[in-house]
């Protein structure tokens, strides 16, 4: 039975087209501060932004690629199997009902992604089911609208505080390693025939040029 003495369980969500380096790095941190392990979601239909390049089955298996050989960071495909929109708070409920109510989770969000949680659907409701680990990103320090800063004020907890004993509704702040990596920026370089060479696991790299996901127009 899962309950607020549990290992928290740890989520991150995003498009991963394709996995990089800067999201593993940040994935790895997060995990040892929060004792947890972390679950490496992507999102079938991103629901705010135009269709990823690689399909969504192909960006699952480059995570898989990304993450062989450790236990500690995993992929979580459970947003492929819906094809409507990838809406945050229905996984999080989903996973809610799974682990019980009394769970603490953690939603791993860059601070660029963050800073656009209130253009979220039902965004205030997220706070309820789920605790949020911001991480720090170079070249992305975007200033929170009010109406997000007047939300998590009160709401922030220092990684040693008592968010454990909670199952959700504090900010807690990762300084993870600086990399400033994004895969808009990988996505061009192979657009123009450079090689994103250790931006991205070698693995990656090599079912890229296997599979020319980001060099064949669809
Ligand atoms: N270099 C990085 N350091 C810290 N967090 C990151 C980094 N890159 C991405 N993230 C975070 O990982 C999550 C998923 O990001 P996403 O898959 O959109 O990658 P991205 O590099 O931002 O992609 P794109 O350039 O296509 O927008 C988001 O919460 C994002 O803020
Ligand atoms: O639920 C929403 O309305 C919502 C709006 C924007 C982004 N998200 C989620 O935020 C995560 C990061 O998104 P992205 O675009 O930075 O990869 C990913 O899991 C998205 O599904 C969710």
């Amino acid at each position: 039975m899962s309950d607020a003495s549990a290992a928290p369980i740890a989520l991150m969500g995003g498009t991963f087209d394709p996995v990089h380096n800067g999201h593993l790095r940040a994935a790895w941190e997060a995990s040892a501060w929060l004792g947890a392990r972390v679950r490496l979601m992507p999102a079938n239909v991103p629901p705010h932004r135009p269709q990823p390049q690689a399909p969504a089955a192909a960006r699952a298996a480059m995570l898989r690629l990304a993450l062989h050989g450790q236990e500690r960071l995993v992929v979580d495909d459970r947003e492929l199997r819906r094809d409507s929109p990838s809406f945050t708070v229905d996984t999080l409920r989903e996973l809610r009902a799974e682990v019980g109510a009394r769970h603490p989770l953690v939603l791993l969000v860059g601070e660029d992604a963050f800073a656009g949680l209130a253009s979220w659907r039902e965004w205030r409701e997220l706070f309820a089911l789920t605790h949020f680990g911001v991480m720090t990103r170079p070249g992305h320090e975007p200033a929170w609208p009010g109406e997000l800063q007047a939300e998590v004020a009160g709401r922030e907890c220092a990684l040693d505080g008592d968010w454990r004993s909670a199952p959700a509704g504090f900010v807690l702040r990762l300084d993870v390693t600086a990399l400033e990596i994004s895969a808009t920026a990988i996505r061009q370089q192979l657009a123009v025939g450079e090689e994103p060479r250790y931006l991205v696991p070698e693995a990656v790299l090599a079912a890229i040029r296997a599979e020319g996901w980001y060099t064949r127009r669809a």
